[in-house]
């Protein structure tokens, strides 16, 4: 049975008589790395603000580690590492002292440690330089490896890779995939940068005004965004002989209606009328179907124009 780091049931924040969070029942597996995915005031904060203990939510269970109810739940923050909006540092401080800041207010000795979190995170040689100096890059860094301190198990991330250069946001991958690779640890990321969190996750949540419209894996991604050629012929069964002799594919599928879709030969339609023409099977219509990522996603989280 497949074990889940975290699911929500009916989780449900309410500020007055406005539903931020409306109904959500989350599922998180061990492993995973979780896109969670919506727009501006979507409810991506708030939820990760009451995943982490930081929010009481006003109707709903959370269960973490496979365990619900509040002292487990105590537990079970244990075990999370998060960046939540900006990391908090100290600006006159080094990465170093930050780190050992943190480590004595969570009870952790082990300055070893420190040395190699900062060496994961790439901040291993930053020396004395004082927090104020770094980059937001660099800041993000510290910030996951602050949030790395306590050897969590799961690292929840609200928006990590906003306002990041490219640079800055393929590095935070890299970071990410190999702390999920390496050590195990399932991620929770907030983002709206769509191309990017596709390189990386392999589950995803989308929101849309505080209601969890989808959850999908990586593969049923792929599948829902799969191009194709969609045919409307007078004969499927000739034509699907024609696409199996001639082309030598299997990758098709029978729709009703004399409707085949094929999922490669994406640039030869020409070629594919030629031959059922050649075949005596008159083709009625032949169209390029399929959404790409973001045609997908923002269906999905309402239309409109995304940021
Ligand atoms: N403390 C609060 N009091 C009242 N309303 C709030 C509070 N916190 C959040 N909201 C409202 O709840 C909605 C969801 O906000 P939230 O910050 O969770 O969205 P988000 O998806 O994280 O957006 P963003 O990407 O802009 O951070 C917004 O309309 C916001 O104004």
């Amino acid at each position: 049975m497949a074990e889940y780091i975290l699911q929500t049931f009916g989780l449900t924040k309410q500020y007055g008589n406005y539903t931020a969070v409306n109904n959500v029942n989350m599922k998180i597996k061990k492993g995973d790395i979780y896109g969670f995915i919506g727009r501006n005031g979507a409810g991506k904060t708030t939820m990760i603000r009451m995943i982490t203990g930081l929010v009481t939510p006003t109707k709903g269970e959370i269960e973490l580690f496979s365990r619900k109810g509040e002292k487990n739940m105590n537990a079970g923050l244990n075990r999370i590492g998060s960046i939540i909006e900006h990391p908090a540092l100290y600006p006159d401080f080094t990465g170093y002292e930050n780190m050992e800041l943190r480590g004595k207010l969570l009870g952790i000795p082990d300055k070893k440690m420190i040395g190699s979190i900062l060496e994961v995170v790439g901040l291993n040689d930053i020396g004395k330089k004082k927090v104020k100096h770094f980059s937001l890059g660099m800041r993000q860094r510290l910030g996951l490896a602050l949030a790395l301190l306590g050897n969590p198990d799961f690292l929840v991330l609200d928006e990590p890779i906003n306002g990041l250069d490219p640079e800055g946001i393929v590095e935070m991958r890299k970071l990410l995939k190999k702390l999920n690779e390496e050590q195990g640890i399932t991620i929770l990321i907030s983002s709206h940068i769509l191309g990017e969190l596709s390189k990386m996750a392999t589950r995803y949540g989308v929101i849309n005004n505080g209601t969890l419209v989808e959850e999908f894996t990586d593969q049923e991604l792929k599948l829902k965004c799969r191009k194709y050629l969609s045919l409307r012929v007078s004969d499927s069964a000739r034509a699907s002989m024609v696409l199996e002799d001639v082309f030598k594919t299997a990758n098709y599928e029978v729709m009703p209606d004399n409707v085949i879709l094929v999922y490669d030969l994406l640039n030869m339609s020409g070629e594919i009328c030629l031959e059922l023409a050649k075949n005596n099977v008159k083709i009625y219509s032949i169209e390029s179907k399929g959404d790409d990522l973001e045609e997908y996603f923002m269906k999905l989280m309402g239309g409109g124009h995304y940021a």
